[in-house]
């Protein structure tokens, strides 16, 4: 259950808006300029569940409303970005509930990717699967390097990557790297990434990657009017008029295929191999 709760507990920079009992996130939001921080953070590795779908979802919504000016989306675990969505949402689960799952899934990226604010990933950790799909959902991206990675890497798990994940990569970075990305189920490195375009900036640390986030929204943030938004849309319907018109189809083929012995099998043995790597 997610609450809103507009209190100043912090007598600095930022005043906390929003918390939840089970804590998934955290946010603040700058009083003078309005732009809110929200930091994924559940453990152990930021993995979508229903629970933080649906609060992201909320996030967004409160957003939405209260005139935001511009989210940074980051997170508080320390080296994960997201790993994604959380696998065992997909494991022995029943119809009802995957249904229940992926449907908060598409609702909650369409917010995301339809935001009327300026947004911003800042990468801090790894980003596999649907946690670079939330990256990439995002205006604009700031990765923190070396040692973090980000990419599609589904096909290594036996699951196709969804249309919509693909035609958010070929947006940025074009059909023929991102074909050859999802069918090596390829990672990045932050410099790997920057230099595909799947990033746009890469920073060596956390202050210097705050100072580039303040430097893009410095640059927009004055833009009169809503241009800025009715483009964005313009840029994106495409893929939103698609996602809408097969959004209830897809999730039908998403519970055939998830459902199958031979993907649950895929599944366990991915999940052995994450747990017995060295
Ligand atoms: C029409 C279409 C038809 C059909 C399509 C069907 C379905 C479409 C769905 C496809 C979309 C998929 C998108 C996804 O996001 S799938 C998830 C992909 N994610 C991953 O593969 C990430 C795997 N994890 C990692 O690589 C590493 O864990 C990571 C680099 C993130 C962190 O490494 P670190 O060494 O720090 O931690 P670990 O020891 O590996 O992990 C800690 C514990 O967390 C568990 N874990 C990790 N990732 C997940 C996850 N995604 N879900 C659930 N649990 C996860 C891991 O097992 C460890 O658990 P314990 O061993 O501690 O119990």
């Amino acid at each position: 259950m997610y609450h809103l709760k507009k209190f100043n507990v912090t007598s600095g920079k930022y005043r906390k808006l929003f918390s939840s009992v089970a804590k998934v996130i955290d946010v603040s939001t700058d009083d003078k300029t309005n732009i809110t921080r929200v930091y994924l953070q559940r453990p152990p590795v930021n993995s979508l569940n229903s629970h933080l779908l649906t609060e992201i979802s909320y996030i967004m919504d409160d957003l939405e409303k209260t005139k935001c000016k511009g989210l940074v989306l980051t997170s508080n675990i320390v080296n994960i970005f997201s790993a994604g969505l959380d696998l065992t949402e997909f494991y022995k689960t029943d119809i009802q509930k995957l249904s229940n799952f992926w449907t908060t899934l598409q609702n909650t990226w369409l917010k995301l990717y339809t935001a009327t604010f300026p947004t911003v990933a800042l990468i801090n950790g790894h980003s596999p699967a649907a946690g670079c799909l939330l990256a990439l959902s995002c205006d604009y991206r700031i990765m923190l390097s070396p040692h973090y990675t980000i990419g599609f890497n589904e096909a290594k798990i036996g699951i196709p990557a969804p249309f919509w994940f693909i035609e958010v990569m070929q947006s940025i970075i074009g059909s023929r790297k991102t074909e050859l990305s999802v069918l090596t189920g390829q990672m990045y490195k932050t410099d790997e990434a920057l230099a595909i375009g799947l990033i746009d900036e890469t920073a060596i640390n956390l202050t210097e990657a705050e100072s580039k986030v303040n430097s893009f929204f410095k640059n927009i943030i004055a833009f009169p009017g809503k241009s800025r938004s009715l483009m964005k849309k313009d840029c994106r319907d495409h893929i939103v008029q698609k996602f809408l018109l097969k959004k209830d189809e897809e999730r039908e083929l998403v519970i055939e295929f998830i459902m199958n012995p031979k993907t649950q099998k895929n599944i366990e043995l991915y999940f052995k191999a994450l747990q017995n790597k060295v």
